[in-house]
Parts: structure tokens; C-alpha cells; sequence
């Protein structure tokens, strides 16, 4: 599919990439282990995600260190497009999720899926094994986010084939409708994580968008900080992570690994 950026932007952004051999298997195992820990710290999420934890990079070490880490960040900047930095709102930046079959039957849950996210570059990383659940396919249209149609989805839906644990999807999720079908059988986790491109001042991140997920309450500390962030410079940014800036000539694939 075309990039959605390609008209507003010179750089070739990725829309969206199926992404294998990202972890290592351990990485995968340690990640799974913490990720199934974070579970008790969940809540209830409305429509499809039966529930969620928020803002994980805070309470898991794993996590936070594989978020900051230079090869992590430069892993998924390459399959993005452009350099990247971890999501500078702490609530946004990381989430788990643990999909259930539904409790009851609902009419519009098919409907209610389809969603585009508040922030722009997301890797959603699967972590259960194909065998653990049944349903729970990641799907997405294929075509603008201006072209899509609730009516018209069956032409446009691709499903990605994600399918055992350590398997990721990357989307331009700002922009791309997307959403994960009801499971039938068993649970399906999954980690999913948001970053920023630190060489651009700007990020699509609304206001009422962050604060429909967390309150207004909970929202307006961290956007104030959000907004601080976002004027520092890329250089500064990846000083405050510890380390060496990526460079748009970094993500060159014949460029010299760190
Ligand atoms: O769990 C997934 O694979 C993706 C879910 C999703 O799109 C989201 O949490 O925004
Ligand atoms: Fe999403």
C-alpha cells in the first residue's frame, strides 16, 4: 500500500510492515514472562481489548531498557523510515494488551474495532502462540484513512500474518485504520509500543484524544511535558536517553551497525 505520508512529506515513511526476527527467542521468552506479570496491574478496556495495561515502559525494567536501547531504536527506525525515539508520553508509549473472547455477543464490536491510534509510529508486537487462541487476526484497510468506510470494508481488509510470538506489526497508526478481530478461543497478549521522531517538532497526538484514554485529570501534567519535549532538539533527545543519535544516514541498511 502507498505510504499515507508520501504526499505531505519527502521521506519514505513505512504505512505498514510485517516484521519477523525483530527478538531474539530469549528476548521473546523474558518479554512474555514480564508481560504476563503486568496482567494483575490491568484494567477493562472498552470494545475489543478485553483489558489493558498502560504506560509499561515505567514498571517493567525489561521493557523500559529495550525501549531505550541504540539497537532497538535503530531496529525499528529502519523499518519506519525515519529516526525514532520512544513516545515522549509515558501513558502512550507502551501498552499491553490481553484479548478474551467476548463475554457476550455484540452487535457493533466488528464495527467497534476498527480504530486508528494517537500516535503515529507503533510497533505492536504479538505474544502468544498460535495455538493459544483462535480468532484474533490483525487487520487493516487498505487505502487512506479519508477512504475508509465502515460499509465498504470487504474489498479493502488485509489480514497481516502475525502468527507466533515475537511476531510484530508496524503501522503508521495514526493513519491507517486497523483493529484485531474478536478472539473465539483462548487469550491473546500482545505488546505495543509508540515512538516519535525526534526531527520533527510536530506530533499528531491530540489533547482530547490522550485524555479520552486517561481522563483530563491524568492528561493535562504529562502534555505539558509533552509539548516541552517535543521542542528539544533530536540531539538532546537522545542525550536524555544515554545515547548516540540516529541519523537519517543510520537507517541506511549498508550503514556500519552500532
Ligand atoms: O494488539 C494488537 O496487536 C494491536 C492492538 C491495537 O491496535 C492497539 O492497541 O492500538
Ligand atoms: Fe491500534
Amino acid at each position: 500500500m502507498d505510504s499515507p505520508l508520501a504526499v505531505s512529506t519527502p521521506q519514505q515513511l513505512t504505512a505498514l510492515a510485517q516484521v519477523s526476527g525483530l527478538l531474539s527467542e530469549q528476548g521473546i521468552l523474558q518479554l512474555r514472562r514480564a508481560c504476563y506479570q503486568l496482567e494483575a496491574g490491568s484494567s477493562t478496556s472498552a470494545w475489543i481489548i478485553s483489558n489493558r495495561t498502560r504506560g509499561v515502559t515505567e514498571s517493567s525494567t525489561l521493557i523500559r531498557e529495550m525501549m531505550n536501547s541504540r539497537a532497538f531504536l535503530l531496529a525499528v527506525s529502519r523499518i519506519a523510515g525515519v529516526p525514532l525515539v520512544p513516545h515522549p508520553f509515558p501513558r502512550a508509549r507502551s501498552q499491553v494488551n490481553y484479548f478474551y473472547p467476548p463475554q457476550a455477543h455484540h452487535d457493533k464490536a466488528q464495527i467497534g474495532m476498527w480504530h486508528t491510534d494517537g500516535t503515529s509510529f507503533v510497533l505492536n508486537i504479538l505474544l502468544s502462540e498460535a495455538d493459544e487462541y483462535d480468532g484474533g487476526e490483525f487487520v487493516y484497510f487498505d487505502g487512506s484513512a479519508e477512504q475508509f468506510d465502515v460499509e465498504e470494508l470487504d474489498q479493502r481488509v488485509r489480514s497481516c500474518s502475525v502468527k507466533s510470538s515475537g511476531d510484530a506489526v508496524y503501522i503508521y497508526g495514526s493513519r491507517v485504520f486497523h483493529g484485531v478481530r474478536p478472539l473465539t478461543r483462548g487469550r491473546r497478549m500482545s505488546l505495543v509500543l509508540s515512538f516519535h521522531c525526534p526531527y520533527s517538532q510536530e506530533d499528531v497526538n491530540k489533547f482530547w484524544h490522550l485524555a479520552s484514554d486517561d481522563g483530563v485529570l491524568r492528561t493535562i501534567c504529562p502534555w505539558f511535558r509533552l509539548q516541552r519535549d517535543l521542542a528539544r532538539s533530536a540531539h538532546e533527545q537522545y542525550q536524555r536517553l544515554g545515547i548516540e543519535p540516529i541519523t537519517f544516514a543510520d537507517l541506511d541498511p549498508l550503514s556500519v551497525s552500532p
